[in-house]
């Protein structure tokens, strides 16, 4: 590590307009992410630019997030497949998951990144620094001994587990312990039913798990079509997954040799008795480590305030992409991908890009899956748009029916008049394929009338297309 001084005379010296300092590398879209393009365009552009990180370089997605999780999740879709074909022409003891030789493989896809990414960013030039950040003035922060100063500042520091305040907190283990664990123990309690909690007790389950669901909201996985989630709960249930709303946890304490979870529901007390309890009750922007305030950036747990181009309504040298900016788009891979090329187009070319959600799907990875992409009947109704909602069970589809899956269904969102596509949602295998077709044609203005006119390799997902409009 070089000392501060080092580090300023060397940028100083590289400059040739001005420089770019990227805070925190994000890590999205296997291995070539939204961090590299982001920096990688100033640094073609001639721009000095650095990048920290106080954790190994590959950010959440590729190192504790996206990537692992679907790894582990493949058990899921074997063990879940064996179950549903037998009778079907499968036989024999169902397959078993192997969880220390999971993790190992795991491992073989987390393992290289950071090199990989560290070797990506000294190819390209771009200065890499490790530690954590913490702004020290408008233009400048610190890293350890070092000071960085920059012209721009582009914080994508990301999200972590917002903290949990009830008695015996620290006995619960994130998302980033989870996907590490070397063993599954027996009984296995998530605090939330999102994203997070759903994809690791689909896993859990099939890998030989007890596993309890408390979630304290009217119902779980907010952000899609309530008739889908009531059907994929349904279905969660039938895997032998305790699933609780209106459930809170209130206390967690150590009994027996393991840990016992109180929970209040419905006013009254539950107690649940689990060897571990694993945190899925929500994420907030990673900021306050950064100490914005030093650099009159203002932000919150919804992350930094930033206008249309994602530059810092308080410090016009700082701009934000992905979980830690304050934007209408969810926290999601795409989503941080989208906003750090329009960060990087800005920084290079004065404020001229927006990012467009428009068509940006969401895949919650159960098994089955569940999807969005577009508004939800509710949102396109309170918008007073005019639609025709076309729901599909697609149970007895030769899709659903050909892998055996017993829970699937859909809605499709067509406006009237135009044939715009407004929504679709869909719960079933292969949805986040299906879903990518239609967050496409609603980027590009494809009509409902065009997709049905698709013409698809038979039989496939995207065979039902036509179907489903
Ligand atoms: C378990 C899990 C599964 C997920 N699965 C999916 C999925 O399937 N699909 C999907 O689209 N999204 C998924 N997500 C969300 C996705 O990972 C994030 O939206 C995405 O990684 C955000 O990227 P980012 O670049 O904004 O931040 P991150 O990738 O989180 O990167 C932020 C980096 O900043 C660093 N940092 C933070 N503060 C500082 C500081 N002060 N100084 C120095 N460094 C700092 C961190 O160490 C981190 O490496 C998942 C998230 C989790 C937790
Ligand atoms: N497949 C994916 O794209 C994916 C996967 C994992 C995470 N993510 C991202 O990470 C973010 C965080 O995911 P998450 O699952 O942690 O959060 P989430 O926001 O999806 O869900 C949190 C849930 O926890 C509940 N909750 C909060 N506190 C609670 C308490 N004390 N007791 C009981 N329930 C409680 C809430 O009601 C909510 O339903 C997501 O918003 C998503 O953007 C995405």
């Amino acid at each position: 590590m070089e000392t501060g001084d080092k580090v300023l005379a060397l940028l100083g010296a590289k400059v040739l307009c001005c420089v770019a300092l990227v805070l925190a590398a994000t890590g999205v879209l296997g291995g070539f992410g939204a961090w590299l393009i982001d920096a990688s365009r100033c640094r073609n552009a001639g721009w000095s630019v650095a990048i920290v990180d106080e954790r190994p370089f590959g950010g959440t997605c590729a190192l504790r997030g996206c990537d692992p999780k679907k790894v582990l999740r493949r058990t899921a879709e074997v063990v879940d497949a064996a179950r549903l074909m037998n009778g079907h022409g499968i036989t024999g003891p169902a397959p078993t998951v192997d969880w220390p030789a999971l993790m190992a493989f795991k491992r073989s896809f987390t393992d290289p990144v950071p090199n990989a990414r560290e070797k990506a960013f000294a190819d390209k030039g771009i200065a890499t620094f490790k530690g954590t950040a913490q702004f020290i003035g408008e233009n400048t922060i610190s890293v350890g001994e070092d000071r960085l100063e920059a012209r721009y500042i582009v914080i994508t520091s990301g999200a972590k587990p917002v903290p949990l305040s009830m008695p015996g907190a620290e006995h619960v283990i994130t998302s980033d312990d989870f996907l590490e664990l070397e063993a599954l123990p027996k009984r296995v309690l998530l605090i939330g039913g999102g994203y997070v909690s759903f994809e690791f007790a689909h896993i859990a389950a099939r890998a030989g798990a007890e596993v309890v669901m408390v979630d304290r909201g009217e119902r779980p996985l907010k952000a899609f079509d309530p008739d889908l989630v009531d059907m994929l709960v349904d279905r969660t249930r039938a895997l032998g997954i305790t699933f609780r709303a209106k459930a809170e946890v209130t206390a967690i304490e150590q009994a027996n040799g393991g840990l016992g979870v109180i929970a209040r529901i419905d006013g009254a007390e539950e107690r649940f008795e689990a060897d571990l309890v694993v945190h899925g009750a929500g994420r907030a922007a990673a900021i306050s480590a950064l100490e914005p305030d030093k650099a009159n950036v203002k932000a919150d747990g919804t992350g930094v305030e930033v206008n249309e181009y994602l530059q810092s309504l308080t410090n016009p040298a700082v701009y934000a992409a992905g979980d830690a900016a304050a934007t209408a788009g969810p926290p999601l891979t795409p989503v941080a991908s989208l906003e750090a090329k329009a960060v990087a187009a800005n920084l290079l070319e004065g404020n001229h890009a927006t990012p467009d959600y428009t068509g940006v799907p969401s895949a919650v990875f159960t098994v089955p899956e569940l999807v969005r992409v577009g508004l939800s009947e509710a949102d396109a109704t309170a918008q007073g748009l005019e639609f025709e909602c076309k729901f599909s069970d697609m149970r007895g589809w030769f899709s659903v029916r050909r892998v055996g899956e017993t829970h699937a269904a859909a809605k499709v969102l067509v406006e009237h008049g135009s044939g715009r596509i407004l929504g679709a949602h869909i719960l079933g295998p292969e949805a986040s394929e299906t879903i990518n077709l239609f967050g496409l044609a609603m980027r590009t203005g494809l009509k409902a009338e065009d997709l049905k006119g698709l013409v698809s390799a038979y039989p496939s997902a995207g065979s039902d297309i036509g179907s489903l409009i």
